[in-house]
């Protein structure tokens, strides 16, 4: 079901994001190496959700290249970048279920809009995909009947539906209690090891960002642009950047001695 000419490899150069005449984040240049997993991280509001939209194709950049593969993202026609949208799994922070179908039917959709697939092998896929996701028996239940990190493995079988190159996740555990947060941070690592899936997450969650991601990019909302890369492991202990070092340590940054932190919320 792939598109075989698609890339799994991100290579983002000197980006630019922003509403209007408000520029989120400026200059913004990464590689995303093909089955890494790759964090994009920053305080809140300093623009990591509007990075990933970039990404998938859901905020068209003031300035810069985002390439996929070989292929400029943005410069392609709506047409083509729709084709390698096809390429993408998406997994947003709700898990974005129709509420009033199945598990099942939920998993089909995208084969059923997007493949000339018959019923029959549409099961078959289906199934194979909640069992990858350990919801083998869930395929009949309501999304209103699954728990918090069930409706994450549901949308993330949904979003496995025509065999990924890239995930996208946006929060993928926030929400989650630390049970359920560690048994879909594993399932991303092995879907990563068993299939090769590239995986770019949106994520506050240290102890995800610790144990599961191999490279990131670190946002600053001050400068507005980023002011680390490497490993969420590696800057936790080698950056000497101090907001970086204050955020990834969880430690208050030195401009917030006097109780401000007016961006950071509590969740
Ligand atoms: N559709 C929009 N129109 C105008 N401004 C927007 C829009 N979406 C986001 N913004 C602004 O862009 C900035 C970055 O928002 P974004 O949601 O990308 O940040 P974030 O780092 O993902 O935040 P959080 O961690 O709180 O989810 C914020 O100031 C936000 O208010």
């Amino acid at each position: 079901m792939n598109t075989p000419s698609l890339g799994s490899k991100l290579d983002v150069e000197g980006l630019s994001i922003g509403f209007g005449e408000v520029i989120v984040q400026h200059d913004l240049s990464f590689k995303i190496e093909t089955g890494s997993i790759f964090a994009i991280m920053g305080g809140s509001g300093c623009g990591k959700s509007s990075l990933l939209k970039a990404m998938i194709g859901l905020l068209r950049p003031s300035a810069g290249v985002i390439h996929v593969g070989t292929e400029d993202y943005w410069a392609a026609s709506d047409e083509r970048r729709a084709e390698i949208g096809q390429g993408f799994g998406v997994l947003f922070q709700s898990g974005a279920l129709w509420s009033s179908m199945t598990v099942a039917e939920n998993v089909a959709l995208p084969m059923r809009m997007l493949t000339t697939l018959d019923d029959a092998s549409i099961i078959a896929l289906v199934r194979i995909k909640l069992f990858l996701v350990g919801l083998g028996a869930a395929g009949n239940v309501m999304p209103a009947d699954l728990s918090g990190g069930m409706r994450k493995r549901a949308g993330l079988a949904r979003a496995l539906a025509l065999d990924p190159k890239i995930l996208f996740f946006d929060e993928p555990s926030a929400g989650l209690d630390p049970i359920a947060a560690k048994r879909l941070d594993d399932l991303i690592r092995e879907l990563r090891d068993g299939f090769g899936t590239t995986v770019v997450m949106v994520s506050h969650e240290l102890p995800s960002l610790f144990d599961i991601c191999d490279d990131g990019i670190f946002l600053d909302a001050a400068t507005k642009t980023a002011i680390a890369h490497g490993a969420p492991r590696k800057l936790r202990d080698e950056c000497d950047n101090p907001t970086v070092h204050a955020f990834m340590n969880r430690e208050r940054p030195p401009d917030d001695r006097n109780g401000g932190g007016d961006d950071h919320d509590i969740r």
